[in-house]
């Protein structure tokens, strides 16, 4: 069953019925929606668990939403901050999506969460894989909140379509927190949650912004089959918020 949504700025776009789909007219606007639905899920994780976790992607479009929730008041020393995925560089390197988090989100009031740091230090994209695997299994699962970006090849997370370690990845039979995965079409190697752990999270947000990556996101909902082929499909099939802006 889908729903039709009339987008304001771009058209109509089919969704699945369990799809809670938000537009908002600029970033700014999305973003304090976001950072505000993101702080009402953590702070009930608090009441409810005495903590929260929180794991967040990197690249471009999640700056003014850091920014947002980086200035939201919260038992942020009780929240618990992990990576979607990293890239395998020093957490000095520009493409370090651990140091965008530090920058951009881990300061203001946010600055007492504590990040579980992925282990870029590690000899190898794979050590580096096996010793966050480690650093995860310390934490609350299933995860409380969960915010994904999307490429406009339909990857997620370092999910990337003919990645050799997609299917891994993927599989409903993993008890890993996270793995190493080759992208495609983008540089360096990667340590990625896998998808049953983004997929269990209790809220799961879909972040995404631009009218090419809500035709990316139609193509995806237009053939949920071969999810192989945009990974963001293995995402679109459960509960998820999306929040859009042109
Ligand atoms: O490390 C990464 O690159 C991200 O986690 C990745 O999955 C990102 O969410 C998408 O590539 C969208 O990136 P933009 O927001 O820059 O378009």
């Amino acid at each position: 069953m889908t729903q039709r949504i009339e987008t304001l700025a771009n058209g109509k776009i089919e969704v699945p019925e369990t799809t809670n789909f938000r537009e908002f007219p600029d970033a700014q606007g999305l973003a304090a929606a976001l950072a505000a639905k993101v702080a009402k899920v953590l702070n009930a994780a608090i009441q409810a668990n005495g903590s929260a976790t929180l794991a967040v992607s990197g690249g471009s479009t999640p700056i003014p939403f850091f920014e947002a929730l980086s200035q939201t008041p919260l038992q942020w020393d009780k929240v618990q901050v992990l990576l979607v995925d990293e890239r395998f560089v020093a957490t000095s390197d520009d493409a370090s999506n651990t140091r965008l988090v530090k920058r951009s989100l881990l300061k203001n009031l946010a600055r007492q969460a504590k990040l579980i740091e992925v282990a870029v230090d590690a000899p190898d994209a794979e050590a580096a894989a096996e010793a966050t695997n480690s650093r995860y299994a310390t934490l609350h699962w299933p995860l409380d909140c969960c915010v994904l970006g999307m490429g406009n090849d339909g990857h997620t997370a370092s999910l990337f379509p003919g990645s050799p370690q997609l299917a891994s990845a993927c599989s409903d039979t993993t008890t890993r927190y996270c793995c190493m995965a080759e992208p495609t079409g983008a540089p360096h190697a990667r340590i990625t949650l896998t998808l049953p752990r983004i997929r269990a999270a209790t809220a799961l947000i879909l972040h995404i912004a631009g009218d090419a990556k809500l035709d990316t996101l139609r193509k995806a909902l237009e053939d949920m089959a071969q999810p192989e082929l945009m990974p963001v499909r293995y995402v679109l099939n459960r509960p998820l918020s999306i929040f859009w802006n042109p």
